[in-house]
């Protein structure tokens, strides 16, 4: 588990203006044991620096960083070293080293820790096993595609068994069917080993892909962080209208009276496929879907509707969609009774 708390970096100034830079303010947030945590936001928002910070690779200002209850942030020299084996780092862009092969790049940091050769020879078959490169262990990175170097690297971090993973835009240049190889990667980190993963990232696909968590930075600041499941549910979170779909353009049906329009969130297998006609069944209403469309969070399904209810028990039929955990947001009835 990671927890964050009151983290503050400035940095000295940037060139342009001389004026000093606050990278994280005053930034707290918590990864649960054995979750991914995606962290999102624009260009210059920090999310790199919070991931050196958790690295140890940078010193915070103020704050505290907890891995497994223990602040990383009090420490120094061989406490310090010996914390920063057990968070395993995958850099920005390509790190591996050219003059060695995908097993030799693995092979660094238990070489580093001074592991017996034939321990380490059969730790790296693990790793190149658990990435899906068994038989790329003896080729040099140059022969390796993006993807492929992207895994090794996340191989590499994991050599020393460390409890939590940081990866720092892991899939950024890659296409879509490579980007989704190394997702697989890094959510088997965490479903096979148990690592608490990090993840910055500029892209909501990887957050959609794999994240139990967001954390959306904005100018070093938290402005969202919770469970992605919750946070879509949050009308009006960037999280959501960054990852349902829209509803906005709901075609109007002309003639069409509606006595109740709302926006609807559905989440998981049963809301999903059988909450709306169920609805419309028992309380003998009208029900039509007036825009919007079904999503993959995950392995979950979620549904964002924007649907029209006709009849006298719209209201009921409303209320017991919100009791069986639809999020449910009423939207003003135009006069021909389309949503306004
Ligand atoms: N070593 C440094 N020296 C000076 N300023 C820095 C340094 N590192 C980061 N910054 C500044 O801190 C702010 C946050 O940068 P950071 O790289 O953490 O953002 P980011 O969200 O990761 O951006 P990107 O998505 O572009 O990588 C930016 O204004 C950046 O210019």
């Amino acid at each position: 588990m990671i927890t964050v708390e009151n983290l503050t970096k400035s940095f000295r100034h940037d060139q342009s203006s001389r004026s000093d830079v606050v990278a994280l303010d005053d930034v707290s947030l918590e990864v649960p044991a054995g979750a991914v945590l995606g962290v999102v936001g624009p260009s210059g928002a920090g999310k790199s620096t919070l991931a050196r910070c958790i690295a140890l690779l940078e010193k915070p200002d103020r704050g505290a960083i907890r891995v497994d209850g223990t602040d990383l942030v009090a420490l120094e020299g061989a406490a310090l070293r010996a914390a920063r084996r057990h968070i395993g780092v995958v850099p920005q862009g390509d790190s591996l080293l050219r003059q060695r092969t995908a097993a030799g790049n693995v092979a660094l940091p238990l070489e580093a820790a001074g592991m017996p050769a034939p321990q380490r020879r059969s730790r790296v078959a693990e790793l190149l096993d658990l990435v899906g490169l068994t038989d790329k262990a003896p080729t040099y990175p140059d022969r390796l595609s993006g993807g492929q170097r992207q895994r090794i690297a996340v191989a590499r971090a994991l050599a020393a068994k460390p409890s939590v993973l940081l990866a720092d835009e892991p899939t950024s240049a890659l296409d879509p069917g490579t980007t989704d190889s190394v997702l697989t990667v890094l959510d088997r980190a965490r479903s096979e080993l148990g690592v608490t993963v990090l993840v910055v990232t500029h892209d909501m696909a990887v957050v959609r892909r794999i994240a139990d968590d967001v954390a959306v930075l904005e100018g070093g600041r938290v402005v969202e962080h919770g469970k992605v499941l919750d946070l879509v549910a949050e009308p009006g979170s960037r999280v959501s209208t960054s990852l349902l779909p829209e509803t906005d353009q709901a075609p109007a049906v002309p003639g069409v009276r509606h006595d109740v329009v709302a926006e609807v969130v559905l989440v998981g297998f049963a809301a999903v496929g059988a909450l709306l006609p169920e609805a419309a069944a028992r309380f003998g209403v009208e029900l039509s879907i007036l825009g919007g469309g079904l999503t993959r969070l995950g392995d979950t399904p979620v549904a964002k509707f924007r649907i029209g209810l006709t009849g006298e028990r719209s209201e009921s039929a409303l209320k017991w969609m919100v009791d069986r955990d639809a999020h449910v947001r009423r939207t003003p009835v135009s006069v021909d009774g389309v949503a306004a």
